[in-house]
């Protein structure tokens, strides 16, 4: 059975606080650029984008970062490489980096991720927003922007369902089981 614990507006109100933290954090925006982690994250960047667009009347770049191939327990582990990201078209190097995915879950991504970026270039700083911290990391990595901490059992999953290709937004406790359908 699904349990949802954020709705759609609960997701805005978190994406918009995100955003406003984003910004304090930075003091502006001024070299910004958001890094989305597919699937979903890339939208939930996209959406942060809108924001500070709104709010700072500037335009963040947003890159795409594939990891699928790359995680470090996926049974070939091919080193991550710099051509996981996509859309990027100025150098990383000095930019203030925001990582955004969807779950943080053990960290296994997020250390794929910055392998990735690392390999582009030499940022100024790394920092990572997540939608949900649902706990159980197995490495030394943690969130700077959370939208919701969702304690979790390790037989759990944090399902995320956003518009663009859910056609709904949600968050949702599910059974493992339940995940793989
Ligand atoms: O902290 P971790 O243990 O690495 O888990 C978190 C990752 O797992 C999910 O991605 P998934 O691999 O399920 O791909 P998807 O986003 O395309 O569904 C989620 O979107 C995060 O990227
Ligand atoms: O619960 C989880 C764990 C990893 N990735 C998810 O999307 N959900």
């Amino acid at each position: 059975m699904a349990k949802e614990v954020v709705d759609a507006m609960a997701m805005q109100r978190a994406l918009t606080r995100i955003t406003y933290e984003i910004i304090e954090r930075n003091r502006g925006i001024s070299n910004l650029v958001l890094i989305g982690v597919k699937t979903r994250g890339v939208f939930l960047a996209h959406r942060i984008a809108t924001r500070l667009h709104q709010l700072e009347d500037t335009v963040v770049p947003v890159g795409e970062l594939d990891v699928s191939e790359y995680r470090d327990d996926v049974s070939v582990n091919i080193p991550v490489s710099k051509d996981a990201i996509s859309n990027l078209t100025a150098p990383i190097t000095d930019k203030k980096v925001v990582l955004v995915d969807d779950v943080l879950y053990t960290g296994r991504t997020i250390r794929a991720a910055m392998d990735a970026i690392m390999d582009l270039g030499r940022p100024n700083s790394i920092n990572l927003a997540v939608l949900v911290d649902r706990g159980h990391r197995e490495l030394p990595i943690r969130a700077d922007f959370v939208g919701k901490n969702i304690p979790t059992a390790q037989n759990e999953h944090i399902r995320v369902s956003v518009e663009e290709v859910d056609q709904r937004d949600s968050v949702e406790i599910v059974t493992a089981d339940e995940a793989t359908k």
